[in-house]
């Protein structure tokens, strides 16, 4: 890459000190320019979006999350002081659990479970390890982020027998996720399994009125912070959600507040070039033909950042990934994320990243500052984070040699300011991406349809169980309990639950294998 065009197409931004390099993406000469007219749009969609439009249509919902690292944006009074109100209690709770004015039932609470999904699970996950120091926290993290209960018996043995000092909080915007409910209901059995009362250690984070919300009132629970339905779940790190996990660990979350509103003043720009997520969506436009045709690599080369690709799979796929545009067309939109940090992917998958199929852009994200304190040499005059470094921009280089295309971003170190940087940057990018390829990025319909049907063969277990009860000491294969539950369309639904329920002894469940694995029979013994 020849130093004029590097300047010419890395684009510096002072006031959050960082950078970001379109060099390497093949941008053709006056593509920013043919763009200005989608972008005055973008801008202009986005500014009614942050004076309170309605800009989830679909859900008639206002979309705020914008306010909440500036409350004095919000559209009206209300909303600013509950915006306020709800930071200052966050910051009142920690300081309360950190004096041990709040306590559990064997003192000063040592560690947080956060059990939560998607949204209310990935941003505090982001944080808690991109900034988190496990001899420093106040507060050791632990999470359920799914409805495994191997995972959960993980999480719990970490904690040990320092659940009687363990704070759960239990997040939920809607308050009614199946994964989260069950987790709740695992982690109260394991409190009550060691004599103590869940509610007294016990924190919902959730709309008000929720399922989840009436629970926590009807039993007491420590605390309750509030969620709104103007912040989308994947866009929610920085309210309630986020914060209250961080400020118990020991995260500055006033300054994580402050990160986001130093990148959202700059993201305001109303001109492509002095605008960073301007210029990442119009990347991504320009890589994926605005069609997503190719899929976007996060290659953090710092292990803190390392959950960050997971955290940006869901803010970009669910907001992005629509069938339908603002008009009713079929689409079909989206951008694949995928990614994991440097250099350790470079012994895992950048082999064919580079040889392979071209079916990707490269976004690096590069770290100046190693590490606090001073390093060893590994060579002569050279560090681990030299080499780090070193592999980052050959890794870039080596791409680019095979013509595919890369964004760096370059950030002074890893910090609350600059995490939240990073987390503003992406989601007004997500936004202006979204209004460029005419979506509604801040719902998520899709998602329902996987829900009802996992729905469906929860009934189809109870059935199951059902039948066998009914018949016991008789021995079933799967297309006679189908039969005889009248759903013989289900017959491989029934098989893959029956055997799942063998596998666990289920209400006394066993199988009776055969030589031909789908002539298995089940029953339960009379
Ligand atoms: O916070 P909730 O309501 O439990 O939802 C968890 C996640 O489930 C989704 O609704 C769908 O995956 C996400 O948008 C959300 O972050």
């Amino acid at each position: 890459m020849s130093w004029d065009t590097y300047k010419a197409l890395t684009f510096n931004f002072p006031a959050v000190e960082l950078s970001l390099d379109l060099s390497r993406l093949g941008l053709p000469e006056g593509y920013i320019d043919s763009q200005r007219g989608a972008f005055a749009k973008a801008f202009a969609a986005m500014d009614e979006l942050e004076k309170g439009a309605i800009a989830n249509p679909d859900e008639g919902r206002m979309v705020g999350h914008y306010w909440l690292r500036d409350a004095d944006l919000a559209p009206n009074e209300e909303l600013k002081t509950t915006i306020s109100s709800s930071v200052e209690k966050i910051k009142a709770f920690a300081a309360k659990v950190h004096s041990g004015e709040v306590k559990g039932s064997n003192g000063t609470f040592t560690d947080v479970l956060v059990i939560g999904i998607g949204g209310s699970a990935l941003g505090p996950q982001f944080i808690a390890h991109a900034l988190g120091v496990p001899s420093e926290d106040k507060a050791a993290i632990h999470f359920f982020d799914n409805t495994d209960p191997e995972g959960m018996d993980l999480a719990l043995n970490a904690i040990g027998d320092r659940l009687g000092s363990t704070l759960s909080l239990v997040i939920s915007k809607s308050g009614g996720t199946a994964e989260t409910r069950n987790g709740m209901l695992e982690a109260q059995k394991a409190y009550s399994d060691m004599g103590l009362d869940f509610a007294k250690h016990a924190v919902a984070i959730t709309g008000v009125d929720s399922k989840l919300d009436k629970v926590a009132v009807s039993e007491g629970w420590l605390e309750r912070f509030e969620m709104w339905d103007w912040v989308g779940g994947r866009t929610s790190v920085l309210c309630a959600v986020g914060l209250v996990a961080a400020a118990l660990q020991g995260i500055d979350i006033q300054a994580l507040l402050d990160g986001a509103s130093a990148m959202d003043k700059v993201t305001r720009a109303k001109s492509i070039e002095e605008n960073p997520a301007a210029l990442l969506a119009l990347a991504w436009f320009y890589a994926t033909n605005g069609k997503g045709e190719k899929d976007m690599v996060i290659l953090p080369y710092k292990d803190r950042l390392l959950l960050f690709s997971r955290y940006l799979q869901q803010l970009i796929m669910e907001s992005l990934g629509k069938e339908f545009d603002l008009d009713g067309n079929v689409v079909n939109q989206g951008i694949a994320v995928y990614g994991n940090k440097g250099s350790t992917d470079q012994h895992a998958y950048v082999q064919q990243l580079r040889e392979g199929v071209p079916n990707f852009f490269a976004t690096f994200i590069e770290v100046l500052k190693d590490r606090h304190g001073p390093s060893i040499d590994v060579e002569p005059g050279i560090t681990a984070g030299d080499y780090l470094q070193g592999f980052l921009l050959g890794t870039r280089e080596a791409l680019g040699e095979t013509g595919r295309q890369s964004i760096t971003i370059t950030t002074p170190e890893v910090s609350e300011a600059t995490v939240a940087n990073l987390i503003a940057l992406y989601e007004r990018a997500v936004g202006f991406y979204a209004t460029l390829t005419n979506i509604n990025a801040y719902h998520q319909p899709g998602v329902e349809a996987g829900k009802k049907a996992a729905g469906a063969a929860i009934e189809l277990a109870k059935g199951i169980v059902g039948a066998l009860e009914s018949s016991k000491g008789t021995a079933m294969d799967a297309p006679t309990i189908a039969e005889k539950l009248g759903k013989p369309e289900s017959t491989e639904l029934v098989y893959k639950i029956a055997l799942h329920m063998a596998a666990n002894a289920k209400a006394g469940i066993s199988k009776i294998d055969a030589e031909n694995w789908y002539d298995a029979k089940f029953l339960i013994l009379a």
